[in-house]
């Protein structure tokens, strides 16, 4: 049966619960990690929507997504980068978010920022690409969104429902999309041999990039269903109030 919750009804004294859970959390967070969390996930909350706004724009004025990636690319970047801070926030305990799951999300989207998109040009104008730019954007706006209203203690249903929603589909979406692109730099890293060493070498050591990128896929394997019941545990939490107990912290 929905909860009260999940309709949208919110009861009054389930209301007052929240209010007076939401008070003790900021009490405990203390003012300096709860002004700091707030301009973080404001910030956050602005770049994703800086980003979508552009990634819109630039679809409705040139009618392709050629060129999308290198007309956006700066604030990607940036922000996207920015969001290492999130594993730094699970470090120093200011967020309950297990470092491992964090350290997973974050690391996972560097790499395919910095490691895959920006190092191998000729897969810029991929089709996966925009899979995955548009996946974590709108992600990125309804997350960041999320927490910024929680801590200001005014979180509207929709937003609430959204963050617990809309990674149904599009976890498996950006993961399709981050997937389908490191296969398409595949040829590319395998015949220029980049960011790989050779031997013979001083150190005697060696490394191809072919390889580590096939080892990466194949670790989605594992790793992206541990993220995806991890949202699944924490929409059933919030949605409709079940306790759960983490195994993974
Ligand atoms: C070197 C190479 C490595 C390669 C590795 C490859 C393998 C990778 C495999 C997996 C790849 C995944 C790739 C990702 C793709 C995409 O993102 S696709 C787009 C769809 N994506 C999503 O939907 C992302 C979903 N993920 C998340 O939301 C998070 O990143 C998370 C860490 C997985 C889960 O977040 P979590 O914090 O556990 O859940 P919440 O319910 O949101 O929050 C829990 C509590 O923490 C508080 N909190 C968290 N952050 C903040 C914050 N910034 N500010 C304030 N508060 C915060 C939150 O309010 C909750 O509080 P309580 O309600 O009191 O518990």
């Amino acid at each position: 049966m929905a909860s009260s919750e999940e309709d949208g009804t919110n009861g009054g004294a389930s209301e007052a619960g929240e209010e007076r859970e939401a008070t003790g959390k900021r009490r405990r967070l203390g003012w300096v990690a709860t002004a700091w969390l707030t301009f973080y996930n404001i910030a956050m909350t602005a770049g994703w929507l800086v980003l979508a706004i552009a990634m819109a724009r630039f679809y409705m004025e040139k009618g392709t997504h050629k060129g999308l990636y290198k007309s956006i690319q700066k604030t990607l970047k940036f922000f996207q980068t920015f969001a290492v801070l999130e594993i730094v926030h699970c470090l120093i305990g200011i967020v309950p978010t297990s470092v491992l799951v964090a350290g997973v999300q974050v690391s996972s989207r560097i790499f395919m920022v910095w490691l895959i998109t920006h190092s191998i040009k000729p897969i810029q104008n991929e089709e996966s690409v925009v899979l995955f730019l548009v996946a974590w954007t709108v992600t990125e706006i309804t997350r960041y969104s999320f927490y910024t209203f929680s801590l200001l203690d005014h979180l509207p249903y929709f937003i609430k429902w959204a963050r617990y929603n809309f990674f149904i589909i599009l976890y498996p979406v950006g993961v399709a999309g981050e997937l389908l692109t490191i296969y398409a730099a595949l040829p590319y890293v395998k015949k220029t041999g980049m960011f790989s060493i050779r031997l013979p070498n001083k150190y005697n050591v060696s490394f191809d990039y072919y390889y580590f990128l096939l080892i990466t896929m194949a670790s989605y394997i594992p790793l992206f269903p541990q993220l995806y019941f991890h949202m699944l545990r924490q929409r059933r939490r919030v949605l409709h109030g079940e306790v759960i107990v983490e195994k993974d912290d």
